[in-house]
């Protein structure tokens, strides 16, 4: 019952309204007792749905640690989070899983399964989704390695590509089932210039075609003008960057 009521509440999700993410005064720890340090200090953050945000600063800022709160990958534990109107922090197991069928991730290292093809990898995110699999997986799957320009690679075992390919792969697999958030980081770190570039337009062109919110976290200041927004982490303090035009 509960659930229904929950599901019902992401499918009529007033999104025009409602931002995708919504983070309020949110504090995170990591250890205890003694060594318990505070990562996070009081982050405050609205991103629209269809919004493009990147998120930039020094090693060590809380960058990946905000990321992965907002993915359902660790628990909020002060201050509310909200993803998709969902609030994150006290929520069950089945609706933070709920929630990540909602979200496509795009790391670093694009975590493709070598010894599966490009096609296959991709398959395997629609998989998890009930709606798909009275379709055509392979055909979806195929379109959306297409408009990635890998069309002719669907078949290549993950093993066998270029790393621009496979981390293009990994955002085909990563927004193949259309999720309404795509959560990257430092997708651009293992490429060159050219392949970064192309991979970042690409994961644009496929968000704003799909309505797909996006925020990235890069240390490339070579891709900041893909962004609708840029916002600034240092010391685990968030500032909206002031001159985003000159980084
Ligand atoms: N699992 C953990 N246990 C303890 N401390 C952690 C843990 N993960 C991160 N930290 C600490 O939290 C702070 C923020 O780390 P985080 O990885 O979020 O920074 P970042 O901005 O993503 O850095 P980078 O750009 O190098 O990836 C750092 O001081 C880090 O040492």
């Amino acid at each position: 019952m509960v659930l229904e009521a929950y599901k019902s509440n992401l499918d009529h999700l007033p999104e025009k309204n409602q931002p995708a993410i919504a983070v309020h005064q949110l504090n995170h720890y990591f250890g205890h007792g003694e060594l318990r340090k505070q990562a996070l200090f009081e982050i405050s953050l609205e991103i629209s749905p269809g919004e493009i945000v990147i998120m930039t600063g020094p090693s060590g800022s809380g960058k990946t640690t905000l990321l992965t709160l907002m993915g359902g990958l660790r628990s909020a534990q002060d201050g509310s989070l909200k993803i998709l109107g969902q609030e994150m922090r006290g929520a069950s197991k089945k609706q933070l899983m709920k929630i990540r069928r909602n979200i496509g991730y795009i790391f670093q290292a694009h975590n493709l399964l070598t010894f599966l093809t490009a096609k296959q990898n991709v398959r395997m995110a629609l998989e998890l989704h009930e709606e798909y699999l009275n379709k055509d997986m392979d055909a979806i799957a195929t379109e959306i390695l297409t408009a990635v320009g890998l069309g002719d690679r669907t078949d290549y075992y993950a093993e066998n590509l270029s790393g621009g390919q496979k981390q293009r792969v990994a955002i085909a697999r990563a927004l193949v089932s259309n999720p309404k958030i795509v959560l990257a980081d430092e997708p651009t770190a293992a490429l060159d210039k050219k392949s970064g570039r192309d991979v970042v337009e690409m994961m644009q062109k496929l968000a704003k075609e799909r309505g797909c919110t996006i925020l990235l976290v890069t240390h490339d200041n070579r891709i900041l003008d893909i962004a609708d927004r840029i916002v600034y982490m240092e010391d685990g303090r968030l500032a909206e960057d002031p001159n985003p035009a000159n980084p």
